[in-house]
């Protein structure tokens, strides 16, 4: 089980749902910059989604849980996150990955009927290192 207290994002909507999951996957920043993390190694990633909204579909559900676990699990864990082709042009840092997650996530919610929107994305690299993303008020429906 993970447990772990994640900051909140303020907001009005009346109904709020947390997903945690974690994936296993490797990457290395092509960068000398990087030093070490130039190598290629591998994370648990934590990853917390933060999904809001003020209508529920015809199950009561915001979307459903196994869906989002989905939709993130399925396309990163175990695999090289550098081979995926948003990391073509740009490293899998924490935060892209963040920000890959949003979108990912973010385009299934869109075809909803009841239009929740992804408000955060918290992805835990390390046991010391995480990112928060939160998108811009304009990229949410
Ligand atoms: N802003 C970022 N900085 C770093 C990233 C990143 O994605 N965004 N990534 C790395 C490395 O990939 C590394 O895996 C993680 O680095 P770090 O947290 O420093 O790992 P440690 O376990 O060594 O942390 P300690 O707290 O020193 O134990 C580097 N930087
Ligand atoms: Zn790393």
């Amino acid at each position: 089980m993970i447990q772990q207290f994640y900051p909140q994002v303020p907001h009005s909507y009346r109904y709020e749902l947390n997903k945690d999951m974690h994936l296993a996957a490797a990457h290395f920043i092509p960068d000398e910059r990087a030093g070490q993390c130039q190598e290629m190694h591998g994370h648990t990633y934590f990853i917390n989604l933060t999904i809001a909204g003020d209508s529920l579909d015809e199950l009561g559900f915001l979307v459903n849980f196994k869906r989002l676990k989905e939709i993130v699990h399925k396309r990163y864990d175990h695999t090289l996150l550098n081979d995926h082709a948003e990391y073509e042009a740009v490293a899998p840092t924490t935060e892209r990955v963040a920000e890959q997650i949003w979108k990912a996530v973010q385009q299934e919610l869109v075809t909803l009927p009841n239009k929740p929107n992804c408000l955060q994305v918290v992805v835990r690299e390390t046991p010391t290192s995480y990112v928060v993303y939160r998108p811009k008020a304009e990229e949410l429906q």
